[in-house]
């Protein structure tokens, strides 16, 4: 099989499905950020700051790793830095060619300050209009209630879901520490969104078993699984899952970390793709992680041998999961499926020593 390099994984055209906005900042962008906002954070230089907010392998569970947010969210608590860190993700998204990326947070998370949550929502899509402009990416936001937080808020976040669909806002997720929160809480909340025709997707089978993949789709009607990791615990389901055509956001790298799978060679997304499965490659966090899709994609291709066939297929299982309006995705698509014919490896440089 031909190596294929990080520089041909960033000329593909890809989609980032699941990426926090809270786990996606710029570590200069926060000491800048606190810095105007005199909010303390527990170092002053990038070297110093990035312990707390980017976990290595040696992180040993989800817990552990949502600890980074609290620091990313101390300084996402203001319009303008929501408008920023929005912009600038979806910034460094489209110069890796991510061309559609659906940017995920929970506004609860962010009115420290007195925000509204309608303010909250506005500033984000704001940013990411503003990158829309510059950059040849389109982007959708999905909102998420808390497992932790009461189902009431999370009612209220689906309220705001509703008041802000078509107008920007594509979807609903259930995301935060997922062991002893069970998804069935929330269902009041799931079914407000259902109710109103909107997409949903939950975090389940990251760190907890299939029973939580099946809650997610049994009683809150997931239109897709974040994670879905423990999916291959129950054969049953992971049929029921593909026959449904269920996507799943593997996110492999942030798997490794909070311990969903012990090392990248047990990661499911190679079984889970020759079973069949519709599966799509995610940041989850691209600071926290410190990961870029290309990443994720460069980790599959040389640990758990997709090759370059294989890659487009998910890439365009990535597009066709998206969520959006069927006439969109399909002319997006069209446009993609035409890019990846063409695409041939080998670097822009050895091309032009080529010449
Ligand atoms: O991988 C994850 N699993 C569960 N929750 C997560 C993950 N990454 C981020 N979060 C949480 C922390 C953020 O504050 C919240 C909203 O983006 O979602
Ligand atoms: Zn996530």
């Amino acid at each position: 099989m031909a190596k294929l390099t990080i520089q041909d994984l960033q000329r593909l055209p890809k989609t980032d499905l699941h990426v926090h906005l809270d786990g996606s900042l710029r570590i200069p962008t926060i000491l800048q950020l606190a810095e105007e906002q005199k909010v303390k954070l527990p170092a002053d230089t990038a070297e110093g700051l990035r312990p707390f907010v980017e976990v290595g392998d040696d992180c040993k569970s989800l817990v552990e790793y949502l600890r980074a947010f609290d620091v990313t969210l101390s300084v996402m608590q203001t319009y303008e830095s929501l408008v920023r860190t929005a912009f600038e993700l979806a910034e460094d998204a489209a110069k890796e060619n991510v061309r559609y990326m659906e940017v995920r947070y929970s506004p609860i998370l962010h009115q420290q300050k007195g925000l509204t949550l309608h303010a909250i929502v506005q500033a984000v899509l704001e940013g990411l209009a503003q990158a829309e402009r510059q950059y040849n990416i389109k982007t959708g936001v999905i909102l998420c209630g808390m497992r932790h937080i009461s189902p009431d808020i999370s009612l209220r976040l689906a309220d705001l879901t509703v008041a802000f669909k078509n107008k920007g806002v594509v979807g609903f997720d259930l995301a935060g520490a997922e062991e002893n929160f069970p998804a069935k809480r929330h269902k009041d909340a799931f079914g407000r969104v259902l109710q109103n025709n909107i997409n949903c997707t939950l975090h389940a089978g990251e760190a907890y078993g299939p029973e939580s993949i099946h809650q997610a789709i049994h009683l809150c009607g997931a239109h897709r699984i974040g994670h879905g990791v423990r999916l291959i615990e129950d054969g049953d389901l992971l049929n029921y899952v593909n026959d449904h055509r269920i996507p799943l956001e593997c996110c492999p790298s942030s798997n490794v970390q909070t311990k969903a799978v012990k090392k990248m060679a047990d990661h499911p997304i190679r079984l889970f793709y020759d079973l069949g499965l519709r599966v799509t490659v995610n940041t989850d966090n691209r600071m926290v992680t410190n990961t870029t899709v290309s990443k994720e994609f460069q980790v599959i291709h040389e640990e758990l041998g997709f090759n370059l066939e294989e890659i487009k297929e998910v890439i365009i299982m990535g597009f066709k999961s998206a969520f959006l309006p069927y006439a969109l995705k399909r002319a997006l698509l069209a446009e993609v499926v035409h890019e990846l014919k063409a695409f041939k490896p080998g670097s822009l440089e050895s091309k032009k020593e080529q010449l």
